[in-house]
């Protein structure tokens, strides 16, 4: 697995650390599909604050919870255990996801708000910085993906920050699992976890699965459709899933933030080679698995509305 180490970048980047990180991160992503950040400025604190405000709200009477509950086509809300499905299996998740500052939280828990938006804002600083360095190592203009993602957390862009929670199990069940096997569907997606373990990556280029290990503190960044789109599988997407421990174990938690262009951004195929940092970038790539819109190019926002029919129960 490739290390991107990103130091001392947590407020204002210069050019020349972009620059650094660009070329890291190309190669990583190109050749693997993913890269793990350290040094990233997101103590390790806050996560826990968030896993733990989720834990409480789990807690919490059905009913309390399902005044939480995401309603369709919005993204923002409680997604209760096999809602939201990868797979045939039953996925044994909480997740609690967040669309922007102004949604409806749980105010029955204490924190949720406060660390859930001060979380939000710097996943969201972070996500500016690699989408800086993205534009440059694709060799276009500093802000050629930030003009086309300047509204994250806002009216018109639907990344999300989403917390998720994993029971544990007394024994192992047949047919469940914690989350099937998917690729992510936007730009690409921040990923931190506890020391539980059970995430797996499938090779870009064959049908083998490998653990991610944890790495304390790292926070793991993925490709997700849209960007392979975007470079024509010269990124290809990512394929994750998390698996039941073999020894039942504890509750797992993980925060993934999913980055989105703005919802109207076409997601044609742009003109860029890359000349891959490292030099041995792949030549042949997974081919991206986009449907096509019959008449015209699809939007961002009709990409991720027709992903979310086919996982979503309601
Ligand atoms: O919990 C994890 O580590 C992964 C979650 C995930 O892949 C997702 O929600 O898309
Ligand atoms: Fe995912």
């Amino acid at each position: 697995m490739c290390f991107l180490v990103i130091a001392g970048t947590e407020r204002c980047p210069q050019k020349g650390v972009v620059k650094q990180v660009a070329s890291k991160l190309l190669r990583a992503l190109s050749e693997k599909g993913l890269a793990l950040l350290v040094n990233h400025g997101i103590p390790e604190c806050k996560m826990k604050a968030a896993y733990r405000a989720l834990d409480t709200f789990c807690e919490l009477p059905d009913e309390t919870r399902a005044k939480y509950e995401r309603v369709s086509p919005d993204n923002h809300g409680y997604v209760k255990p096999d809602a939201e499905k990868f797979s045939d299996e039953m996925e044994l998740r909480h997740a609690f996801n967040v669309t922007g500052c102004e949604g409806n939280l749980p105010e029955e828990v204490q924190g949720f708000r406060p660390a859930l938006d001060e979380l939000a804002r710097d996943f969201k600083q972070l996500s500016t910085m690699l989408l800086a360095a993205l534009s440059v190592g694709l060799e276009q203009s500093y802000d050629f993906l930030l003009s086309k993602h300047a509204h994250i957390l806002g009216p018109g862009n639907e990344s999300t920050l989403r917390l998720l929670y994993y029971p544990p199990l007394g024994t192992p069940v047949q047919g469940l699992t914690r989350c099937g096997a998917h690729c992510d569907y936007g730009t690409f997606t921040l990923l931190a976890q506890d020391c539980e373990g059970g995430l797996e990556i499938q090779t870009l280029h064959g049908e083998r699965w490998g653990r991610v290990g944890h790495l304390p503190g790292a926070i793991l960044v993925n490709t997700g459709e849209l960007l392979a789109h975007w470079t024509n599988g010269q990124l290809p997407a990512l394929r994750h899933r998390v698996v039941m421990p073999e020894h039942c174990g504890r509750g797992r938690h993980s925060i993934a933030f999913f980055v989105h262009p703005d919802d109207d951004v076409a997601i044609e195929p742009l003109d860029i080679k890359i000349t891959a940092a490292g030099g041995d970038c792949q030549e042949t790539t997974t081919p991206c698995r986009l449907q096509k819109k019959k008449r015209g190019v699809l939007s961002a926002y009709q990409h991720l509305q027709r992903r979310f029919r086919e996982t979503y129960a309601s």
